[in-house]
């Protein structure tokens, strides 16, 4: 029917390393120009995880030059996946912090497995960092600006139904549903006309993406210089840290 499967493996997590950042962009882009794709469903082959967002080790111990590639492959995925043509409906089978938030933003639909331990958010606050201007308006474009203001602030990750209720997430279903329902998602969305479908879209989300388009050069080297910071780096190096505790 027209639908494509895309799913995320790059393990531990999932993490959005340059290389799976670059695939990812590139798989897309053959999609898009596929006639016969209409549609994708986004999901994980990560027991557990939908993504752990970016990947902090290509933003912890690099050179600048390294951070505005990194950052511009971000970017690039990012105006990709917010203006794509397609159905784009995201499986979400895991935890999804941060970059893997966004992907899910991303999608038109969110079905998200009902597994508490799942959690979902831009927790950027959470790690001494701050959510980039065009990752919070689509959190505000999604959730309204009083629930973005608040949870950008408090960087929290909701739990499924807590997901539901803000409107993170479109639906929360068993876990050994989640793929069946972005399956029944899509047709529905599928019924509908292509191009009327697509400008509507378009006009929905453009201002957004354009936002960033006539800003992008900018917004590489605010990144690079925000994340060169000792002080930056210092709280990314304690975040990595508590990571590796909480395993031991
Ligand atoms: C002005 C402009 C300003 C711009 C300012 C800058 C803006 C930047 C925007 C940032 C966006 C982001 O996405 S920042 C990334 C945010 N992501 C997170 O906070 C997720 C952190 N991770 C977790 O919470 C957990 O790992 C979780 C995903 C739930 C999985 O838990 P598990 O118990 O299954 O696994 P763990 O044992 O924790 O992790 C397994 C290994 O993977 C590593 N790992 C986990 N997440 C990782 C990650 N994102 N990147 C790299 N490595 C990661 C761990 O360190 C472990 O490494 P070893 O110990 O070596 O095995």
């Amino acid at each position: 029917m027209g639908v494509a499967v895309m799913k995320l493996r790059n393990p531990p997590v999932n993490s959005l390393s340059l290389e799976c950042l670059t695939e990812f962009t590139i798989s897309l882009e053959k999609l898009e120009n596929d006639k016969s794709i209409r549609g994708v469903i986004l999901t994980s082959e990560c027991p557990g995880i939908f993504s752990a967002g970016l990947d902090l080790l290509e933003m912890y111990g690099r050179n600048p030059a390294h951070y505005a590639e990194y950052w511009k492959n971000v970017q690039e995925l990012w105006l990709r996946l917010y203006t794509s043509n397609m159905i784009l409906v995201s499986a979400i089978n895991g935890a999804s912090p941060a970059g893997g938030c966004l992907l899910a933003l991303c999608c038109d639909y969110r079905v998200m497995a009902d597994n508490p331990k799942y959690t979902i958010g831009l927790n950027e606050s959470l790690l001494g960092i701050v959510a980039p201007f065009w990752f919070k308006d689509m959190y505000v474009n999604t959730i309204g600006h009083r629930e973005a203001e608040r949870a950008l602030q408090l960087g929290t990750l909701f739990s499924p139904a807590e997901a539901l209720k803000v409107g993170v997430v479109d639906e929360v279903v068993p876990e050994d549903q989640v793929h069946s329902k972005a399956r029944s998602v899509m047709t529905k969305w599928l019924a509908i006309p292509d191009h009327s479908r697509q400008l509507t879209k378009n006009m929905m989300r453009k201002a957004t993406a354009d936002n960033l388009i006539k800003q992008r050069e900018a917004d590489i080297q605010n990144f690079t210089s925000f994340i060169s910071k000792d002080s930056i780096q210092k709280s990314l190096h304690m975040y990595l840290e508590k990571l590796k505790q909480k395993k031991g």
